[in-house]
């Protein structure tokens, strides 16, 4: 049997099983690829928030990764949450050194406002984690939170793709998840551009929906997409799942990331 294309993901764990970790290992089954995992973080976490969380020590980090790819190799690194400013520098220097294309979901808050990347973390993030991005992926709190930038309108998306294009990443997805109106998101490496428009599902259970996204795109370029082909293909994915998103627990349950199997 030929082995599928592998995909690490280096975040955290989510024990509710939506986002993190097991969202993108979900993801990544139900696109055809063989899931790996570098865990940064376990939070205590459930639908409606996260109680708390640990870091791993960075030489844990490190070693989790260094086992993966000096043996197993790896077609495509996602990252998530980092948690802190020694963990978003180990990364950073740990996906510059391969030789593979990144997606940095530069996760910072959750949905229930909970944060999941220490403030002091912020200048690393932008000096030595968003450099190393073949794609960076940031919502509208997180472009926010790392440039400045304002978005209240799909007009703002390009001035916010400018904005975090200037540290450096080759290309970025600016996620209009939070706007009202269609699901828009902007790609552009600085001279190519595409918007992709999706509808907007009404569906409170939408918890993993960043994670699922950027796992996605990982699993679509380890298969040999370009960043766009790759890109367009997630959101499709991403898309369907937030349909058959479901209610778990008291509060936002999960997307649904085998709705293509049902
Ligand atoms: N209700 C929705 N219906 C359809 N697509 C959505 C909805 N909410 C978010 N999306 C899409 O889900 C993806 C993740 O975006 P977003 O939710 O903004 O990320 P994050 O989880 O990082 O906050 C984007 O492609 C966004 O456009
Ligand atoms: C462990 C962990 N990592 C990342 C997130 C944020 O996930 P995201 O896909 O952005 O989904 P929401 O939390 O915004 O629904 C997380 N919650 N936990």
């Amino acid at each position: 049997m030929t082995a599928p294309p592998r995909v690490l993901t280096v975040a955290g764990s989510d024990s509710g099983g939506g986002a993190g970790i097991q969202a993108d290992l979900k993801t990544m089954l139900a696109l055809g690829t063989h899931g790996m995992s570098v865990v940064t973080a376990v939070t205590a976490q459930n639908s409606v928030g996260v109680q708390g969380f640990w870091e791993l020590p960075v030489e844990a980090v490190r070693a989790q990764y260094r086992s993966v790819v000096d043996d197993i190799g790896v077609q495509a690194v996602k990252t998530g949450m980092l948690a802190s400013a020694a963990l978003v520098e180990t990364v950073a220097e740990l996906i510059a050194g391969t030789d593979a294309p990144s997606v940095v979901d530069p996760v910072g808050v959750s949905k229930h406002g909970d944060s999941l990347l220490a403030a002091s973390a912020l200048d690393s993030v932008r000096s030595k984690l968003l450099p190393a991005a073949t794609v960076a992926t940031p919502n509208l709190d997180e472009v926010a939170q790392l440039t400045g930038v304002e978005v209240t309108s799909e007009d703002g998306l390009r001035r916010a793709a400018d904005a975090v294009l200037a540290y450096g990443p080759q290309w970025v997805l600016i996620k209009g998840g939070h706007l009202r109106g269609d699901a828009v998101d902007l790609l552009t490496d600085g001279s190519e551009e595409h918007v992709l428009r999706a509808p907007r599902h009404d569906n409170r259970h939408t918890h993993g929906t960043g994670c699922t996204l950027a796992s996605a795109i990982a699993s679509q370029l380890a298969k040999g997409q370009s960043v766009p082909e790759a890109v367009m293909a997630a959101k499709e994915y991403v898309t369907g799942a937030i349909a058959e998103g479901f209610a778990l627990g008291g509060g936002i349950g999960p997307v649904d990331h085998g709705w293509r199997f049902r």
